[in-house]
């Protein structure tokens, strides 16, 4: 059994995987770090590897304290992936952008693949039929967007996640919540746009922590899963094995 450990910048998410088989997921902060490894290590005593992909600022030797008792790997750069990098800088890509890339790579071979991230950043990775990974875009995710809109004015309070009750917000709240959710929307549905316009036969894949939320309101037809960074770490981790 493999336990893999996804990172990012809100949440930790980690996953444990007989096989291709995802058994459990586990969401949780980074405070909590050490108390949930020590639970799933309890619980699935079958685990002999645990996988990380961080581009959060938790210490690489809290997951490395752990190589006394199973197998640990600290995914990065110097890994095998299944595409060539085209990214002008690849030493400051994002091991997790990296992860969805190649997770994309194996599970849809042969054909142009858009990988849509929304977590604390929304992000965009494109692989080329050919698999070349030849980048995207890095943009505010949602709760960054409501955090920005009071930390950086005076007047606007701090909201949380709402659907906006119209296009054309009615006060300030509803203002908010137009800005931030439709405008989210709409520049994701015209990223897809563009790509569209640009390559035919592609597929798009939705993941991150507001999938579900974005997946019933953009326009443009994706494929919505919320565990494809936990699915793709525990495929890059088997092509690694096979390619070392
Ligand atoms: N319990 C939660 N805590 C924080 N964010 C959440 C929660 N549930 C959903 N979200 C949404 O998930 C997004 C963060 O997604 P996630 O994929 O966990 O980010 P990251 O991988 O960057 O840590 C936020 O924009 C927020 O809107
Ligand atoms: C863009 C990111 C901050 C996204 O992080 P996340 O929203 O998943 O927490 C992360 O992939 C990162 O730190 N990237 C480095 C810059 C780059 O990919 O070019
Ligand atoms: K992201």
């Amino acid at each position: 059994m493999i336990l893999v450990i996804d990172v990012g910048n809100t949440r930790i998410k980690a996953a444990v995987f007989e096989g291709a088989t995802l058994s459990e997921i586990f969401v949780f902060s980074k405070i909590e770090l050490q108390k949930n490894i020590q639970n799933i290590l309890k619980n699935f005593e079958k685990i002999t590897n645990m996988v990380v992909s961080s581009v959060g600022d938790v210490e690489k030797r809290s997951f490395l304290e752990y190589n006394k008792v199973l197998n640990v790997h600290f995914l990065s750069h110097q890994d095998s992936f299944p595409f060539h990098n085209c990214y002008a800088t690849p030493k400051t890509l994002g091991i997790d952008r990296m992860v969805l890339a190649a997770g994309a790579t194996l599970q849809f071979p042969s054909q142009n693949r858009l990988v849509i991230d929304a977590g604390t950043c929304v992000t965009y990775d494109f692989i080329d039929e050919e698999n070349n990974y030849l980048g995207g875009a890095i943009a505010p995710g949602l709760r960054l967007r409501y955090q920005a809109l009071h930390n950086f004015t005076a007047k606007l309070p701090l909201l949380s996640l709402e659907s906006p009750d119209h296009f054309i917000g009615t006060s300030t709240t509803q203002s908010i919540h137009s800005g931030v959710v439709n405008g989210f929307v709409y520049e994701i549905d015209g990223f897809i746009n563009e790509y569209k316009a640009r390559y035919s036969n592609f597929i798009i894949i939705l993941t991150g922590g507001d999938t579900d939320f974005l997946a019933k309101r953009l326009k443009n037809t994706i494929f919505a899963n919320s565990n494809f960074l936990l699915e793709s770490l525990n495929q890059t981790f088997q092509y690694k094995i096979k390619n070392d």
